[in-house]
């Protein structure tokens, strides 16, 4: 890992995937572009705004263009990129679902499709950890990823979650994880293997709600800035500025 952060790649022949990560909030940016269409079109899911020049040099280094900044939720630990990401490079628009109440460009619905050239995510309600939590996962074609990847935000992390129900085990256990935050030194799980290990998914409904009461977790140090910026998807209305 790098000083601030880092990243995991892996590509089928059309899909251009790298997992970034940014230290301080633990936080898990995911691009995703098909590199197999002359543009070159990319989506980002949940960028911080700390890495966005980060995110914005290997964009630019691998020749994608970015379409989307998409968020899985309205993070509470940090600030997202989004905005800023529409200042820095025009015509970017900011998504995230309906149901979160936030501003931005495009707002997402469950069963609803976001496309970057043939690749597309599907958008599944995941709430709990907030109520607009939506998870991303690609699409279930032959000429799409395989396995499955689902982009969860905080509705499960590697073998614990956030505040969540259990409609993601509801994909092929040999779904891929790939959660917005970790705090353990895991990187991708399936949903097989946190439907077998994950210690508090694994517990009956009781069990479950008494170990998510007593997690005594400090509050996030960025919660008074974070959720207000984040309601207006990061610096939402600032104006253009020249690309990089
Ligand atoms: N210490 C961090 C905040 C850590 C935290 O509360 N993480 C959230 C996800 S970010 S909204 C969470 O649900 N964690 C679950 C867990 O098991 O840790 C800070 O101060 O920012
Ligand atoms: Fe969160």
């Amino acid at each position: 890992m790098g000083s601030s952060s880092s990243s995991s790649s892996s590509s089928s022949s059309k899909l251009l995937f790298r997992q970034l990560f940014e230290k301080e909030s633990s936080t898990f940016t995911y691009l995703l572009a098909d590199v197999s269409h002359p543009d070159k079109p990319a989506l980002l899911i949940d960028p911080v705004d700390k890495t966005v020049e980060r995110d914005l040099k290997l964009i630019n280094e691998l020749g994608l263009k970015l379409v989307y900044a998409m968020n899985t939720h309205v993070h509470a630990d940090h600030v997202t990129g989004t905005g800023l990401l529409k200042t820095k490079v025009p015509g970017v628009k900011s998504v995230i679902s309906k149901a979160s109440g936030s501003k931005a460009d495009m707002f997402l619905e469950p069963g609803d499709k976001v496309s970057i050239g043939d690749i597309y995510l599907e958008v599944r309600a995941t709430p709990g950890h907030t109520a607009g939590c939506v998870t991303y996962v690609t699409g279930e074609d032959a000429d799409q990823p395989q396995p499955r990847m689902a982009f969860t935000g905080d509705a499960v992390l590697i073998r614990g979650c956030g505040r969540t129900d259990f409609q993601i085990f509801t994909l092929p256990k040999d779904t891929l994880i790939y959660p917005a935050h970790d705090y353990k030194g895991y990187e991708v799980s399936t949903v097989g293997e946190e439907m077998e290990h994950n210690p508090r998914l694994t517990k009956d409904k009781e069990t479950f709600k008494s170990i998510m009461s007593n997690l005594n977790l400090a509050y996030p140090k960025m919660i008074d800035v974070a959720v207000p910026a984040n309601m207006v998807c990061g610096l939402q209305d600032l104006p253009p500025q020249a690309n990089l």
